[in-house]
């Protein structure tokens, strides 16, 4: 399957997108037409140094905005965060100088099981994809055991230091999640097994395209994990779905884009739901995003929390994570069908 970047290299004056890549026509999706914009709606701005500081109002404020977001949006963006902006863009140019590598090169970065851990690839899984999207992606698996390509240099050391840090983050974050839901603040990241998680490192190039309307650069879906952060290049693509219809995030600049994902839709018994979400595609610029996703660890059978069912049989059944990614890998992308599947009530 050919990659984005190698089907613009050979034809680089394409004016209209081959027909495998038509994922949708706006004139006919009523969804579509019910895009907004964000300022009108305010997506939540969580200050992760008040989270953190020693301030006891201010920590149960932005704890109890933490869990309105969760529980209204699934979504929110995490300012002054301390993560140094210089790592972040140095990592963002490292995904750029991956891409930027010969064919050949990061083909030998080419896995073949969802569990292998380094996959080079196109669309979101080419051998069952029945529309391919316009992207091309690097999945690694950097926690517990932490592996990388070794090209280009220089890559895999900021990386590794990258993803540690955004382990801090998601640690303080669950903390605040953890007593918004009237736990003890290591409760989530204790149960789920944080500490030896399968955190992912997903590095996505959306080059521009001439037919945008037309193609999409990752379906509907929502994440597998328990939270995922995301990071972008300066460009825009992402939409998330509120209330049944699409709205554009408009990410402040050094922020942290941070989606609950579907383990913590299962923790929390419902109360927090996985967010759908997709990225559309433009005509003038490549994006990049980098989504790390961050998840309980494998052999972790994630059910709702037994603290949470008291008012409200649970409403899930219990699965081994690695059985719950390997089955959402290996299907379409196609919104939370995968929730479907645990679902009782
Ligand atoms: O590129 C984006 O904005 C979204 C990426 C994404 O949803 C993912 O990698 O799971
Ligand atoms: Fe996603």
């Amino acid at each position: 399957m050919t990659s984005i970047k190698s089907l613009l290299a050979e034809s680089p004056y394409l004016t209209s997108i081959p027909a495998s890549y038509i994922f949708r026509n706006n004139n006919i999706d009523p969804n579509d037409s019910a895009l907004l914009t964000e300022p009108e709606l305010k997506i939540p701005i969580i200050d992760f140094s008040l989270l953190t500081s020693g301030d006891p109002n201010q920590r149960s404020k932005v704890i109890s905005e933490l869990g309105e977001a969760c529980e209204n949006w699934g979504f929110f963006m995490v300012i002054n965060h301390s993560v140094p902006e210089r790592l972040i863009d140095a990592v963002i140019d490292g995904c750029k100088g991956f891409f930027d590598l010969a064919e050949e090169e990061k083909l030998e970065f080419k896995g073949k099981h969802v569990l292998d851990p380094i996959r080079y690839g196109t669309s979101f899984n080419a051998s069952v994809d029945k529309v391919f999207y316009w992207r091309d992606f690097l999945k690694v698996f950097v926690h517990p055991q932490f592996h990388f390509p070794n090209k280009p240099s220089g890559f895999s050391e900021l990386a590794l230091e990258f993803c540690k840090k955004i382990r801090q983050v998601v640690k303080g974050i669950l903390g605040g999640i953890s007593e918004g839901l009237g736990l003890e603040r290591d409760y989530i990241y204790k149960s789920l097994n944080l500490e030896s998680g399968l955190q992912v490192f997903a590095a996505n190039l959306y080059p521009p395209c001439p037919q945008p309307e037309l193609a999409m650069g990752m379906p509907p879906h929502s994440d597998h994990g328990v939270l995922t952060l995301l990071i972008q290049n300066g460009i825009c693509g992402l939409q998330i779905q509120h209330n049944g219809k699409w709205v554009n995030v408009n990410a402040i600049p050094n922020s942290f884009l941070v989606n609950t994902c579907d383990q913590l839709e299962i923790f929390s018994n419902g109360k927090y739901k996985s967010v759908v979400h997709r990225a559309v595609v433009n005509n003038n610029a490549t994006r990049i995003s980098l989504a790390i996703a961050n998840g309980p660890s494998l052999d972790t059978v994630v059910s709702p929390a037994s603290e949470l069912v008291e008012n409200r049989p649970p409403a899930y059944i219990g699965l081994k994570y690695k059985e719950y990614l390997e089955l959402q890998q290996s299907r379409n992308l196609n919104g939370k069908c995968m929730l479907d599947c645990v679902r009782l009530l």
